[in-house]
Order: structure tokens, then sequence, then C-alpha cells
């Protein structure tokens, strides 16, 4: 076995809470966000994880995110590394839109195919697949080499761009991941093989 790689998506932000579709816009945290996310970080420590490096998008409500797990685990000022690479999906002319009321002008059933399938992208936006065509590479780059290395690595990143690497790790079909939801502020843990396959993964809650 080599490393362990830790997947958070960021707390509640002020446009989940809103109901808007959010994309590659950058709305802070609600309290409860704030909350989620320091949460996360006590489960961590809890569990004894402590990791060696981080990872996170450059959109601030996954970088608080990171901040908040960092300062519960007494690790503040770890070197943390940022990158559009594992930024949400772009949602194109959706962003700033209420959901409800796209699934009132579109129907609930093509709003679902936007937000949920594999490969049909929003209007001006990406598909899972399209986000999946930059978080992949990236993963391989920079992230995996680490955990082979048996490093502990966190990444704290959004709903679909963590959505695209765990239809990957967990072997997902493009049916699959339609029903797939990441929830906000709960940590999964993957442990890899030295291979890059998974050898286990958790789901930590509490
Ligand atoms: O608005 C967004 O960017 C995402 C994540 O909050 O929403 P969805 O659940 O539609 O993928």
């Amino acid at each position: 076995m080599s490393g362990t790689l830790i997947l958070v998506r960021h707390g509640q932000s002020e446009w989940n809470l809103k109901n808007l579709f959010t994309g590659w816009r950058d709305p802070g945290l609600t309290e409860k966000g704030h909350e989620e996310a320091r949460n996360a970080g006590r489960l961590l420590r809890e569990k004894g994880f402590k990791p060696d490096i981080a990872f996170t998008s450059v959109l601030s409500r996954a970088q608080v995110t990171c901040d908040h797990i960092l300062k519960e685990l007494g690790q503040e000022g770890l070197e943390t590394i940022r990158d559009e690479a594992l930024n949400e999906r772009d949602y194109g002319d959706l962003a700033g839109l209420n959901k409800d009321d796209a699934r009132e002008k579109w129907g609930e059933e093509q709003v679902h195919i936007w937000r949920r399938s594999y490969d049909t992208p929003p209007p001006g936006g990406e598909s899972l697949k399209d986000t999946g065509a930059r978080v992949w590479p990236y993963y391989i780059n920079e992230i995996l080499p680490r955990v082979l290395r048996g490093q502990t690595v966190l990444v704290a990143a959004h709903g679909n761009s963590l959505r695209s690497l765990v239809m990957v790790l967990d072997n997902l079909s493009g049916e699959e991941i339609v029903k797939k939801e990441i929830a906000t502020g709960v940590p999964a843990i993957y442990r890899l093989n030295a291979d890059a396959t998974v050898a286990s993964s958790e789901i930590l809650k509490g």
C-alpha cells in the first residue's frame, strides 16, 4: 500500500444557500459552510490524519475550507498548491441563475441532465467529461505521484471537480455517476495501492 488521498468538498457557499448555479463564480462560505469546514478538520484530527501537502482550486470557497481544515489539524501554513485545474465545473450561461427558475424555463429533466450527466455540457459550459479532462491529468501529474511516494494528500475542491475524480477512482460508469452526490464538508479517504488502484475508501461522518 502507498499513501492516502483525502478529498473534501468545500462547506456550504452563499450561492449553495441561495440555490444559484455557481461554477467559476466566487461566492464565500455561509456561517454553516465555515462550520462544516471546521468540522471536516476535526473529523480528520480525531482519526489522526496529518497531510504532507494540500491542493485546492483558485476559488475562495475551496481555499477557505482548506484553511479551516489545516487550522483544526494544527497545520496552518502547510504547503498548499492552488490550481485552476481543480476548479468547479464551468457552468457557462447558467452561472448566477436560480436552479428552480432554470427548471421552470427548461424543464426538470433537461436541468438534471446539465447538472449530473457525464457528457452533456450546460450551454456555454463544461460537461463532467470536460471537467474530468482537466482534473484527471492534474491528478495524475501533480497529486498521484505524491500519494505513491507514501504521502497523505489533502484535496479541497468542488462537487463536480471531485465527482469527475471519484468517477475514475470508484470505477463508476456514465450512468452510475448521474446518481453520485458529494456532500459539503464530508471527507472521503482513499488509500491507494502501489499501482495507483484504490485499496480502500471510506467516508468520514460525524
Ligand atoms: O452550482 C454549482 O456550481 C454546483 C455545485 O454547487 O451545483 P450542482 O449541484 O448543480 O452541480
